[in-house]
């Protein structure tokens, strides 16, 4: 089983590509922010300590579920918030992946496992992945398909942005780049280059 990590910028087109992998080639993807979603539900001793960390921030619904909305801006506002968030999600997050991993493994059937990662680099999964792949779209395009699908403010775009790592360094770290600037079609033959014509 290969082990593939996929990370890239906001709005790059991860999702796209991932449900490709999925259904061309049987891989068993898992998106970390789902993961980490799961980890933090109320009930959970993460959540418990979410409320401490965000306390007097507006950041939790009635049920006690994080608002997603608010806690992006106030997240990506607030690069001491974030890292403390970070410290107490992602540690959570690997061992729950590790675990996975090694559970397909042990099971036999599993083509490829992808992990898709925001901070893949910055959380060190080099380590655990046999290849790093960086999904790359040029900014101008991001920026349109964020505010066209999401709907999200230039604001919103600029934060997330200045939090995430530049293009040099994502190039720098991944073994193998996908352009998906252009049509989904386009970057669809970048992977099969990659992974071959189909299911093994
Ligand atoms: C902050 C949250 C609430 C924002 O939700 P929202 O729906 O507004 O945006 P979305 O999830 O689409 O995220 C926007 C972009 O930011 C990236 N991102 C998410 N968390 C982080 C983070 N801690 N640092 C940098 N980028 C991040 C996402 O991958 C995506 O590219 C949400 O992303 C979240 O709960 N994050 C915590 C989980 C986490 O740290 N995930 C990253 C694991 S590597
Ligand atoms: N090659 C493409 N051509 C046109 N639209 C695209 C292309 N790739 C992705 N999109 C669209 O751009 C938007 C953002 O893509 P997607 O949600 O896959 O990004 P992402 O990298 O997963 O974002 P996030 O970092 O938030 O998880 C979606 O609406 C998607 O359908």
């Amino acid at each position: 089983m290969k082990v593939i990590g996929v990370t890239g910028g906001v709005g790059a087109g991860k999702s796209l590509l991932l449900a490709y992998l999925e259904e061309k080639y049987g891989a068993c993807v898992v998106r970390t922010d789902e993961l980490a979603q799961e980890l933090i539900r109320p009930g959970t001793d993460l959540h418990g300590s979410l409320q401490e960390l965000f306390r007097g921030k507006n950041a939790f619904d009635p049920e006690g579920g994080l608002i997603r909305t608010r806690a992006a801006e106030l997240i990506f506002k607030d690069p001491t918030l974030r890292a403390r968030m970070n410290d107490l999600i992602h540690p959570a997050v690997k061992t729950e992946l590790i675990r996975q991993i090694a559970d397909r493994k042990k099971e036999g059937r599993t083509p490829y496992f992808v992990v898709e990662a925001a901070l893949l680099i910055e959380d060190g999964y080099k380590k655990i992945c046999d290849e790093l792949w960086y999904i790359y779209a040029d900014e101008n395009r991001r920026r349109d398909r964020l505010r066209k699908s999401r709907g999200y403010s230039d604001e919103k775009i600029n934060a997330i942005f200045a939090s995430q790592l530049s293009e040099e360094l994502f190039r720098r770290n991944c073994t193998h780049v996908i352009d998906n600037s252009g049509s989904v079609e386009e970057s669809y033959r970048q992977i099969r280059s990659i992974l071959g014509d189909g299911i093994i």
